[in-house]
């Protein structure tokens, strides 16, 4: 079984864009040159469209089990490779939580039966994700758990989290973190900015997740264990792993792409699309979060794709749950609004949705490369058109980018080899 890619583009290491053509045989790309001949598999003409390795998108919501009319791992899935994606990492917080060997078998089940990317589960770090008792680390890795994380809550007590990071360090495993302070959410939907303070309403601060940060970093410094920051959304925060970084301490972060694009000042009115956690936050803090992909405080790009139905997201904002989805419009978006308009390389962008990640959690994945599992995206950067959530694959059609005009649409994705999204089919 061979597919040859004819007369692709690829970035070099440089960042220049070169034509190429790519033989994949095996599920392995076997060789990348100047000019290969036809053999006897198929051909594909890229025709000068862009050929990446597939995208890594290390923190999405699945919903499976428990939430799949919000999503399943099929929909999600789908979603992921419509967006150029090849492998995401599923959060925990399902129904029940993924906090139990018997949970990760059932989940492994799941994915090997139904979805269309690889897929690599987060177990949680707390029963529940209650906050109050570890989960067996040992037994959840021994079933392919890919780190641990609470997402969706913050691990309130610093004692709890300093006992997650000290076996986690033994291990060398990951602790993933969501950092909001219960104590300081203030019943908000949005941040505590000018939108909130336009319509009269209590906002979320940004110390609700800088101080947990702050907390975290230390305990990963006395702990030695590598730590991993979500969605990380103030200017504070970015300051903290800065410092931390500049210290020696082992934190990575990664920021959305919702994030990078908009602020509270952009929020048109009090819409449950515009709701999620982390909030938006203050222009000055998205204006942070790019300058710290650029210095490389943050690591990379995640969208923290979280689906929710309809009826949920129709209901008054502060009880509409907090969440948007996010896989197929990242890349068209960051193409247009970052790269088009020069603020990030193009080099730039791919690395923080391929090898940055994977680099954050010692994935062997991530570089277009001869000998390497053949996991693709072929992008068309010059096909430009408006996001329209009702044609998402994913179930979540909560975006507050619809209508949104984007350049650089992926037409075709390979997970090992095999096509497992073509656009038109
Ligand atoms: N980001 C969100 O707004 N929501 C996430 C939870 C989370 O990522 O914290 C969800 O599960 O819906
Ligand atoms: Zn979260
Ligand atoms: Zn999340």
């Amino acid at each position: 079984m061979s597919i040859l890619f004819k007369n692709a583009q690829l970035l070099t290491e440089e960042g220049e864009l070169t034509k190429r053509d790519v033989l994949v045989e095996n599920g392995i790309v076997k060789q990348i040159s100047e000019e290969i001949a036809d053999g006897a598999g198929d051909v594909i003409d890229c025709n000068g469209k862009l050929l990446s390795h597939g995208f890594i998108d290390l923190h999405v919501h699945l919903r499976e089990p428990g939430g799949e009319a919000k999503e399943t791992i099929a929909t999600g899935t789908l979603a992921a490779a419509k967006g150029g994606f090849t492998t995401v990492a599923s959060m925990p917080n399902t129904k029940p939580p993924i906090d139990t060997k018997e949970k990760m078998i059932n989940l492994q089940k799941r994915i090997k039966e139904t979805a269309k990317v690889r897929v690599l589960p987060y177990a949680a770090i707390t029963l529940g994700q209650s906050g109050s008792e570890l989960t067996d680390f040992d037994a959840l890795k021994e079933e392919g758990a890919f780190a641990f994380t609470d997402d969706g809550v913050g691990v309130q007590s610093a004692g709890m989290m300093f006992q997650a990071m000290k076996k986690a360090a033994e291990k060398g495993y990951s602790i993933v973190a969501h950092c909001e302070d219960n104590t300081l959410i203030n019943g908000g939907s949005f941040h505590d900015g000018v939108f909130a303070k336009n319509h009269g309403i209590s906002g979320i601060p940004s110390v609700c997740e800088s101080v947990q940060i702050a907390r975290d970093v230390l305990l990963a410094e006395a702990s030695g264990c590598h730590y991993h920051v979500c969605h990380i959304s103030s200017k504070e925060s970015v300051r903290a792993v800065r410092d931390a970084k500049k210290a020696g301490i082992r934190v990575t972060c990664e920021v959305t792409p919702h994030h990078l694009l908009l602020c509270d000042e952009d929020i048109p009115e009090l819409n449950p699309n515009f709701k999620m956690n982390p909030p938006l936050r203050g222009r000055e803090d998205k204006k942070a979060l790019i300058e710290g992909l650029l210095d490389g405080t943050i690591d990379f790009i995640a969208t923290d794709h979280a689906p929710h139905t309809m009826e949920e997201k129709s209901l008054e904002v502060d009880k509409a749950p907090f969440g948007i989805v996010g896989l197929e419009t990242a890349f068209p978006l960051l193409y247009t609004y970052f790269v088009e308009r020069g603020i990030f390389t193009l080099k730039q962008l791919v690395d923080w949705l391929t090898v940055k990640p994977a680099r954050a959690f010692n994935l062997d994945m991530g570089e277009l490369k001869e000998g390497i599992s053949a996991d693709l995206t072929l992008i068309d950067l010059q096909e430009e058109k408006r996001i329209d959530a009702s044609t998402f694959a994913s179930k979540g059609k909560n975006t507050p980018f619809n209508g949104w005009l984007a350049k650089g649409w992926p037409v075709l994705t390979m997970v090992d080899g095999k096509i497992v999204w073509k656009r038109g089919e």
